[in-house]
């Protein structure tokens, strides 16, 4: 059906300009997608969903992390889902990856890649390419910032290349009851400035001696303040 009113035609504003060589089919892509937040936000439990959505429509995915907490090649939400996964190391070709599937007469229609922070630039660029040329749609899932409050080289990348970029909506609540969005790393009751950029750990704490990240507001990031230690579900008493 014609809209009513073709010049408020809601669809216009997604229509490609046509420019020089006008009325030549563009060719589809794939869309590269990336979800962020603070840890704890929901990352991995989205990527599952968002998989677990795909496949029951008989689209095929491939699923790929790197360091994810487990230390399993697993992509592991701590709402209890856990799906096994591709281990990306360092240098790894994704296109090649992708094309080894192919060769194998595997189907791939989308990947999911949590942990995307870790990846490097170069792993990013390959993302892209493979959404361009390949068609293939890729969901990334990732911390933008570090323990420093700088961004994650991969994370970086995936903010200047990605067709789609979503802030997960899902609040992480500083001590104070302020919405969080800094990844302190935590160690002996202090926020630790600095050290590797890599280094694997989980908000809860287990061993009272161990690195942990707390969730902090920019005031509390700041000045280093962890607020009054909790006894919670999953945390131990640090008083
Ligand atoms: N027992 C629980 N009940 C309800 N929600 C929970 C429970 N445990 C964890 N969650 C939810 O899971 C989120 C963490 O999910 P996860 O996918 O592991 O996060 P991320 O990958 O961003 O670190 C928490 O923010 C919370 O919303
Ligand atoms: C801030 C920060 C985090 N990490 C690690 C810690 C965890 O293993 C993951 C993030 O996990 P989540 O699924 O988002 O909860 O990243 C790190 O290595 N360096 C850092 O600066």
């Amino acid at each position: 059906m014609e809209p009513d009113n073709p010049a408020q035609d809601p669809t216009d504003a997604l229509s490609p300009v046509p420019a020089a060589g006008a009325g030549r089919a563009l060719s589809p892509t794939g869309r590269l997608r990336f979800f962020f937040g603070p840890m704890d936000c929901g990352k991995s439990t989205l990527a599952l969903q968002i998989d677990h959505n795909q496949a029951r429509q008989g689209r095929r995915g491939l699923l790929l992390v790197r360091h994810d907490r487990s230390g399993a090649p697993t992509i592991s939400s701590r709402m209890g889902l856990a799906r096994t996964a591709l281990e990306v190391h360092e240098g790894m070709d994704l296109r090649e990856v992708v094309r080894d599937r192919w060769a194998r007469g595997a189907r791939v229609d989308y990947l999911i890649v949590d942990e995307a922070q870790f990846l490097s630039p170069d792993q990013v660029d390959q993302l892209a390419e493979l959404a361009d040329d390949a068609q293939l749609d890729v969901y990334c899932f990732g911390l933008a910032t570090d323990f420093r409050s700088t961004l994650f080289p991969g994370s970086r990348r995936l903010f200047e290349l990605a067709d789609e970029l979503h802030a997960i909506q899902v609040e992480v609540l500083c001590w104070c009851g302020r919405p969080g969005r800094f990844n302190a790393r935590v160690h002996d009751g202090e926020v630790v400035r600095a050290g590797d950029t890599v280094l694997v750990a989980d908000t809860a704490v287990v061993v009272a001696d161990e690195v942990r990240y707390q969730v902090l507001c920019r005031t509390h990031y700041r000045t280093g303040d962890l607020g009054p230690a909790t006894v919670t579900g999953r945390q131990l008493s640090l008083t």
